[in-house]
């Protein structure tokens, strides 16, 4: 399957800022977004991790997550390109769509 290539340096900020405005963060040396999702407990934070595997299977790309009780913490990156991707902001979008 072809990947998708690195978005370039000098667009990313643009393509970036509706997931700034969002709480996603710009990280490692600009290779990787980070957003905390706080739900009023595990259920809902469970619920949240169930529907957004979803579409990453149906994606191929997968975040690096972690639960505590009601909180997830998410870092998206692509490591086959070693940075930021249309598929990294494509599946921050959908997470921000699914809260
Ligand atoms: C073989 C498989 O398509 C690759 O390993 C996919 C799976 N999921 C992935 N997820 C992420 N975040 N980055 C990748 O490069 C990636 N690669």
């Amino acid at each position: 399957m072809t990947r998708p290539a690195r978005i370039p340096d000098d667009q990313l900020d643009a393509q970036l800022n509706p997931l700034i405005a969002t709480g996603w963060t710009l990280e490692d040396s600009r290779k990787a977004i980070t957003r905390t999702f706080r739900f009023d407990d595990f259920v809902g934070a469970m619920g949240f991790m169930t529907r957004a595997a979803l579409y990453a299977e149906k994606w191929d790309h997968h975040p690096e997550w972690s639960n505590v009780y009601s909180k997830v913490t998410v870092r998206l990156t692509t490591h086959d390109a070693d940075g930021l991707t249309e598929l990294d902001l494509r599946l921050a979008q959908q997470m921000d769509a699914l809260v």
